[in-house]
């Protein structure tokens, strides 16, 4: 009886093994969405192509007509025909609603979601923090920290990840402590971090994990005329323990680390991709 019984044990372990062996970084058969590719510099682009190179099938939401034409152009260069493109502006939960109402209706569940999306006013982004308007902190919380919020609440309402899923957003090393200039999207980042992990406490028992990855500041569109970038980067290449500045692609590939099978035990994490910058004083 007891023997019956072992050998039972140790047959599904074997079997758990083979099933653990087979699990991998694939992500063919899935379907995720991707907020926030602006053009080819885009960080969520670095994300989409590791996505789409694991075999993901891809839906991009963008906001401000004048980005649909970049997104299609970028999401026609995957060797994939059936990428889908919508717009989501969302500052506006009627929008965010309609969004995935279409995409709950034009490919039934989503497996994970990619939020890259933030923004502030550029000339709060040097200077003192309290130099802060109200409206610009708002603003600031608003679309950099409110909006994951926001698109979860709708993914859960739809019931689109019914089969489990992984929400990856952005987060900046701003957010934990201070980095000269970086000021009130600091501020937001905190809260955005603090929303990952209350956001992954009421979402784990719908097997909905939520982690944020904090990249090093890289060279995008949205870093554009921002003062003092240049000496940031500098600071970098000479403190980072890689001695190099992060990139688009190897955050894509955390990305799909973090919508892959091989994250199954992670939620609530914050993971640094930034050459190790975050542990040097
Ligand atoms: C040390 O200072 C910095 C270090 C990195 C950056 C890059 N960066 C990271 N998150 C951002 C969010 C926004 C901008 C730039 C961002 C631009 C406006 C839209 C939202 C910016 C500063 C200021």
């Amino acid at each position: 009886e007891k023997s019956m019984e072992a050998k039972t044990y140790v047959k599904v372990e074997r079997m758990n093994e083979k099933e653990r062996l087979k699990m991998n970084l694939s992500l063919e058969g899935r379907t995720y969405v991707v907020m926030g590719v602006a053009n080819k510099r885009s960080i969520a682009w670095g994300i989409a192509q590791s996505l789409s190179k694991a075999g993901a099938r891809l839906v991009f939401t963008y906001a401000g007509e004048r980005l649909e034409k970049n997104v299609r152009q970028l999401a026609e260069t995957l060797d994939r025909e059936d990428s889908l493109i919508l717009p989501c502006d969302i500052t506006d939960d009627q929008a965010i609603k309609e969004a995935f109402g279409q995409i709950k209706e034009e490919v039934g569940a989503i497996h994970g979601l990619a939020h890259c999306i933030a923004f502030a006013n550029k000339e709060e982004l040097e200077g003192e923090y309290l130099n802060v308007s109200r409206d610009g902190f708002l603003l600031a919380q608003n679309i950099s920290s409110y909006s994951l919020t926001a698109v979860a609440k709708v993914v859960r309402d739809l019931d689109l990840m019914k089969e489990g899923g992984s929400i990856v957003t952005m987060t900046y090393l701003g957010g934990e402590r201070v980095v000269k200039n970086y000021n009130v999207m600091g501020v937001a980042k905190a809260s955005l971090d603090a929303s990952v992990r209350y956001l992954a406490n009421d979402l784990g028992k719908d097997n909905i994990r939520v982690n944020a990855i904090s990249a090093g500041p890289i060279r995008t569109l949205s870093a554009k005329g921002i003062g003092g970038f240049n000496d940031v980067l500098k600071e970098i290449e000479a403190k980072a323990p890689l001695r190099r500045l992060t990139n688009q692609e190897e955050v894509g590939d955390t990305a799909l680390f973090l919508m892959s099978d091989l994250s199954r035990g992670i939620t609530g994490e914050l993971i640094h991709v930034d050459s190790g910058f975050n542990i040097t004083g």
